[in-house]
């Protein structure tokens, strides 16, 4: 089945959208708080979350534990919900083979997000995986999107539409691998329209302020998932992760229907 069937299916079985990011801040107690602390978080979200997204940053920066730690994370993953993998990895074709290699191989993860800057040579390692996405950042969730992606060309179109433009062209190649996007709630509503009906990964919502209107009245029909980090990990209230993956579960629902 390909990843977003997978997810389509897992929005379903759920009734949620909610992407459950894992940003384990590493002043928190280090490498051995962190596996506990997720370990937790995964525990009490898992019957409210329709994915989970590792953002390798958080572990990076726990040196060689921090990735031992995902490693570890991603080895006991529960069953039937998709991992995507926050690297935004961009290099030459030739090395992006070996984080393809390593992400979908090694590590397994069911989907990955990639900065397109460097072109179509570049996200073609990650093309010929057919159970596996990619997303690629489009319209991201902070105000620099204004400096390139929503920039316009002399032809009228965005620059993020030169983005979409390479998810078409695996399209019509048809390559193995979904290719879907990122969009930021905060800057979705001047987009959504032009963003074709693929799969879109959405952080911004919570600590970022987005607002899930705009999302409610695009008619969209694809597995979009929403993303909630801070949100869900450290909220300032009394309720447990749970609660609160199951709280932003809700309002995305109400907002935009499974
Ligand atoms: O445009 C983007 C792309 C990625 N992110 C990542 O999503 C989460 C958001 O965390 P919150 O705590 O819910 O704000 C984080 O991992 C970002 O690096 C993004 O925010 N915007």
């Amino acid at each position: 089945m390909s990843f977003a069937e997978r997810l389509q299916q897992r929005i379903k079985k759920t009734g949620s959208r909610l992407c459950v990011g894992l940003d384990p801040r590493p002043g928190d107690g280090g490498a051995t708080f962190a596996r506990n602390f997720l370990k937790q978080v995964i525990d009490e979200t898992a019957d409210s979350a329709a994915a989970y997204k590792p953002n390798m940053a958080y572990f990076e920066a726990m040196g060689i534990d921090g990735i031992r730690v995902l490693e570890d994370l991603l080895s006991k993953m529960p069953e039937g919900i998709p991992v995507i993998l926050d690297a935004k990895r961009s290099d030459i074709g030739e090395t992006q083979k070996y984080y393809a290699q390593g992400y979908f191989s090694g590590w397994n993860v069911d989907a990955v997000t990639l900065n397109p800057f460097l072109g179509y040579d570049s996200i073609e390692p990650f093309l010929d995986w057919k159970d596996k996405g990619i997303y690629l950042l489009a319209v991201t969730s902070n105000p620099g999107t204004a400096d390139f992606q929503q920039q316009k060309l002399a032809d009228g179109r965005s620059v993020f539409e030169l983005v979409t433009a390479l998810g078409e062209r695996a399209k019509a190649e048809e390559r193995a691998t979904d290719v879907g996007y990122v969009v930021g709630l905060t800057n979705a509503a001047a987009v959504l329209e032009k963003i074709p009906d693929a799969p879109l990964l959405v952080p911004g919502l919570g600590a970022q302020g987005g607002d899930l209107a705009s999302l409610a009245s695009a008619g969209r029909t694809a597995p979009d998932v929403i993303n909630v980090s801070r949100g869900i990990l450290y909220a300032a209230d009394e309720r447990g992760f749970g609660a609160r993956a199951r709280g932003w579960a809700e309002k995305i629902a109400t907002a935009y229907p499974v």
